[in-house]
């Protein structure tokens, strides 16, 4: 990114988010604010140019574009894959750190200064609305016949595994502030990566997800495979979790498909940690953590080739992926546009490091609704009642900040 840095020394970090966010909303921009897993603080990051529609997962080779990559689940939906170009960054994990993109016009740069200077709160934000339709929603007798269905090909022999899902609409409660809710949702799941994204071709999306898709720092590369879902309870936590068989091979499927991508590049030095049972939020998954050191790897563009061999992994979509893919277009009845996709920082702060996540624990924010998204991963001994219920507990980790 070309940028110029200064440390900046005003007001609460809420009051100058609200009012850079007030901004590039008033000007049709976009805005995509988040905080890392077990950072202390979030990062805003202002689009206030035109997007970079590409088409294709972002280059994260360090030469390539800084931004906030925001990509559906599937290429080809009506959904755009968009990288948000990194016009004004604040990042208060880093001592309020401002970096403003040198390609802003001399306007929007007073526009931001006087911004981060002025002393009152907008009360109305105006957020981006989805010009998508609204995705149909599944009740349960729905889902369950989609579930059965589903296992019923898993038993024909069409596929190993395929991750099915569901919409869901709950009204916003009275006086729901967006900006509030992100917050809240920061204070609820510190280890998750909670974003908040606004744009004027995807609408709103507020989550906090607890799945790595791809992350690199240039001399390390990282993904995990996460699968296997069971409620955190007061007598069963990660320390005593036991885990169904069913769940083992569901886990073990998406663990063999990022070994099968390192394969397909020639990968054979890597390590592999794992699984164990990790926390997100009010369940438990069972998670493999794999990591391949770059200054063993001659290729540049290995991380971009791992996210592009990656996305959708099977802990989304299915095993094999096109069959589970083509299952999921017939059967599944809705457009999941960027629910299971990814999103995350690429080249920032610094040129070589990327963290992307895939869009899990999500909602749509509409101006009076919030739809909310939640799947199961099925192999052939899932059962369409069970299924319910995991979707109903996954869509609770989002789902709470809209309790009034
Ligand atoms: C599909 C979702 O989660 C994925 C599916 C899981 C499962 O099937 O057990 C667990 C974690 C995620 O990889 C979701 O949260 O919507």
């Amino acid at each position: 990114m070309s940028v110029a840095s200064q440390s900046s020394t005003e007001a609460a970090p809420s009051a100058v988010v609200r009012r850079l966010v007030a901004l590039a909303l008033r000007h049709e921009g976009s805005v995509a604010l988040w905080r890392l897993p077990h950072a202390p603080a979030p990062v805003l990051l202002l689009s206030l140019r035109p997007l970079h529609l590409s088409g294709l997962p972002p280059s994260l080779e360090p030469q390539a574009p800084a931004g906030f990559a925001f990509y559906p689940f599937q290429d080809g939906d009506t959904a755009e894959a968009m990288l948000l170009p990194a016009d004004v960054v604040l990042d208060f994990s880093a001592g309020r750190q401002l970096s403003l993109s040198h390609a802003l016009p001399p306007e929007a740069v007073a526009a931001v200064q006087r911004v981060i200077h002025e002393t009152d709160e907008p009360t109305e934000l105006a957020w981006h609305v989805s010009p998508q339709p609204l995705p149909a929603t599944a009740d349960r007798a729905e889902y369950e016949s989609l579930v059965a269905r589903a296992v019923a090909a898993i038993r024909a022999g069409q596929m190993t595994k395929v991750v099915s899902s569901r919409a869901a609409r709950r009204p916003l409660p009275p006086g729901f502030d967006t900006l509030r809710a992100f917050d809240a949702l920061c204070r609820q799941h510190p280890r998750a990566f909670v974003s908040l994204v606004s744009a004027p071709q995807a609408g709103t999306w507020l989550g906090a997800t607890p799945e790595v898709l791809v992350e690199t720092d240039g001399t390390e590369f990282r993904t995990m495979a996460l699968a296997g879902t069971q409620p955190l309870t007061p007598d069963i936590t990660a320390n005593s979790a036991m885990w169904r068989q069913k769940d083992i091979e569901e886990q073990a499927l998406v663990g063999r498909y990022v070994v099968g991508c390192f394969k397909q590049l020639r990968i054979r030095d890597y390590d592999e940690t794992g699984p164990k049972t990790v926390q997100a939020g009010n369940l438990l998954h069972l998670r493999t953590e794999f990591r391949v050191d770059l200054r063993r790897v001659t290729s540049p563009s290995f991380a971009t080739d791992m996210l592009r061999l990656l996305h959708p992994t099977s802990a989304v979509g299915g095993m094999p992926r096109e069959a589970a893919l083509q299952f999921l277009q017939r059967h599944e009845g809705y457009d999941r546009t960027y629910y299971s996709g990814f999103l995350g920082p690429v080249n920032l702060p610094a040129p070589g490091t990327s963290r992307l996540f895939v869009n899990l624990r999500c909602m749509q924010l509409r101006p009076t609704e919030a739809l909310l998204y939640a799947g199961t991963g099925l192999t052939e001994e899932s059962e369409p009642t069970k299924e319910w219920q995991e979707t109903e507990m996954k869509l609770r980790t989002v789902g709470s900040v809209l309790d009034e």
